[in-house]
């Protein structure tokens, strides 16, 4: 189990050190159009998990959008912090 900041941190390990068998450093190197795509694409299964699956298939199907915003986070340079200032 690991929070938010967690993943995070783990991602902008695995964009710094680059280790073979990431899928994150393939997403990464997929770019921006192709992160944002990924983003629309678990938004949308997000969407109907919750309209007509379970709630633990929704909360899988969370876990994937959280993890496709901070590949793209992470592929526009964005920190933590320049999202949490808006909160
Ligand atoms: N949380 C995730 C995570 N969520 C999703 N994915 C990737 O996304 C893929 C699934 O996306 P798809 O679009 O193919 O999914 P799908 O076909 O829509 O699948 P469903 O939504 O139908 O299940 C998985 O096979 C992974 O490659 C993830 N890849 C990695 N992580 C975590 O990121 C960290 C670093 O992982 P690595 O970079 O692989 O070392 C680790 O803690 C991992 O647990």
């Amino acid at each position: 189990m690991k929070t938010f900041d967690q993943l995070f941190a783990e991602l902008t390990q695995r964009q710094t050190e680059r280790p073979p068998g990431s899928a994150t450093v393939v997403a990464l190197d997929d770019g921006v159009h192709a992160q944002g795509k990924k983003v629309v694409e678990e938004a949308a299964e997000v969407w109907m998990a919750a309209e007509h699956e379970s709630a633990d298939r929704t909360a899988e199907e969370v876990s994937q959008l959280l993890y496709r915003v901070q590949v793209l986070m992470l592929g526009k340079g964005l920190t933590l912090d320049d999202v949490y200032r808006y909160l």
